[in-house]
């Protein structure tokens, strides 16, 4: 049965009786109609996708049932995702960052399950000091190590959270909840070499992470003294030895260096505009027990125990390569002074107050050491010898010598290296038969 007329215009009054009797009314009224509903159905349909997407984007209502409205921020303008956290996982922050002695620090201690962060977060713990740790475990090198390093933490009380310097949510979270004193700035992406397989890797830890950070530390109230990890890299083709804090560091040889020497200028900006206390740390070769297995000594103990060939890199005109190895204890010593003397920053709510300490250190050694007689000491306490294979640098980034003057460090934080390659190499060996499980000589088959 066909629709009556009241049924197919059945609201508008005074109109109808027009259309009622006209066939091209009607049909032209049945159009609008449907075309009206059409158009509603498409805003109705646009404003729920529009609705979602700011949910999205901010964070800030209702998603998939679970509430989010805690923190949606901004980060220079951009929305941020809010962070997600729950009591359980608030008072586990809170327990690790309370020091366990009067006027201990409050420290964050980022890249803490990788070598020197495990360190050195084990060495203010002892102290007495509160931190909380933050690790991306990225796959870099052996993630299970890193694992490892992770439960010898959370053995001394020490929680690490596992999540990436740029998520800036995170970050905000943190420094709402904890009142840090001083953040130990020791996530990158380390490697020199690797910088040719993979740049973006350190454009994003080492350049957007780095900036994600400072900006969470200008921004919290009151802010947190910066101590972070540079490198001896950013010396590059410097023919001038030993290398001096003040010597020229714009010769970059690897992508690597010329992310560390970005953050230094980055670094300096949010001292100057921000009043941020930073304090830069320029790392040589370091090395030790709980290492890094993407490093020399560390590869070639790998590959010498397995009967495996090494490749000794040469440089030009034949000439050894050497590096101010540096044992881990006194870096870690370099550190914890840097830290302690980091006086206050002096902005706050991102806003500058007064000017702030901007200082830069070599930690080094001073003695450095050729790759082959690392080697040497390497099979003396293996007690097996290397395949040497003596090979021409390639063209990967490294540059041929490094060489601390480390007098600065000495005035300003007491800093004196103790441990030469000898002493270090042989704690090294050790904790890596250990480690590894690896057995002595005597029974080992080869
Ligand atoms: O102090 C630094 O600034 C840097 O020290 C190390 O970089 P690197 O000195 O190149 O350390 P290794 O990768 O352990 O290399 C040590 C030496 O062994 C040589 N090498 C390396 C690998 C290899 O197969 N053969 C070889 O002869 C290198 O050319 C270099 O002279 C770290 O890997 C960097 O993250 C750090 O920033």
């Amino acid at each position: 049965m066909a629709p009556s007329v009241q049924e197919d215009f059945p609201s508008t009054p005074g109109k109808g009786k027009m259309e009622r009797n006209n066939f091209f009314g009607r049909a032209a009224s049945r159009w609008h109609t449907s075309a009206s509903a059409k158009l509603f159905a498409l805003s109705v349909f646009l404003l729920v996708i529009t609705i979602f997407i700011c949910f999205r984007i901010t964070g800030n209502g209702m998603i998939d049932g679970y509430i989010t409205s805690a923190y949606s921020s901004t980060n220079g303008g951009t929305l941020l995702p809010a962070f997600k956290s729950d009591h359980a996982w608030d008072l586990k922050v809170a327990q690790s960052c309370t020091p366990e002695r009067e006027n201990g620090l409050v420290v964050l201690v980022t890249g803490a399950a990788g070598f020197v962060g495990s360190h050195v977060s084990l060495a203010l713990k002892k102290r007495g000091d509160g931190l909380v740790g933050i690790d991306n475990f990225n796959d870099y090198y052996e993630v299970s190590l890193k694992r490892a390093r992770q439960e010898l933490l959370l053995k001394q009380g020490i929680f690490v959270i596992e999540d990436d310097i740029n998520n800036a949510a995170l970050l905000k979270h943190l420094f709402v909840k904890v009142q840090f004193t001083h953040v130990m700035h020791l996530a990158a992406q380390a490697g020199v070499r690797y910088a040719m397989q993979n740049p973006m890797s350190y454009i994003h830890s080492n350049i957007a992470g780095l900036v994600t950070l400072f900006e969470a530390c200008k921004n919290a109230n009151p802010q947190p003294a910066v101590v972070w990890a540079s490198s001896s890299s950013v010396y590059g083709l410097n023919s001038k030895v030993p290398f001096s804090e003040a010597d020229r560091t714009d010769q970059p040889a690897s992508l690597y260096a010329a992310t560390k020497k970005a953050g230094e200028e980055l670094a300096h900006t949010y001292n100057h505009i921000y009043g941020l206390s930073i304090t830069g740390l320029r790392f040589f070769t370091v090395y030790g027990p709980w290492g890094r297995p993407d490093m020399a000594y560390f590869s070639f103990t790998r590959d010498i125990l397995k009967g495996k060939e090494i490749n000794i890199y040469k440089g030009q005109n034949d000439r050894d390569l050497a590096r101010d190895f540096t044992f881990i204890d006194d870096i870690v010593k370099g550190c914890v002074a840097s830290l302690d003397t980091a006086g206050r920053s002096t902005g706050s709510g991102g806003k500058k107050r007064g000017a702030a300490l901007f200082r830069t250190f070599n930690l080094g050694n001073t003695s450095p050491v050729s790759v082959p007689v690392l080697v040497e000491i390497l099979e003396k306490y293996l007690k097996v010898p290397a395949k040497k294979v003596f090979i021409k640098m390639p063209r990967n980034g490294d540059v041929p010598f490094t060489h601390a003057n480390v007098s600065l460090a000495q005035t300003q934080l007491g800093y004196k290296p103790t441990t030469n390659l000898d002493t270090g190499l042989k704690k090294f060996v050790t904790w890596y038969m250990k480690y590894y499980g690896v057995q002595s000589t005597k029974t080992r088959r080869l």
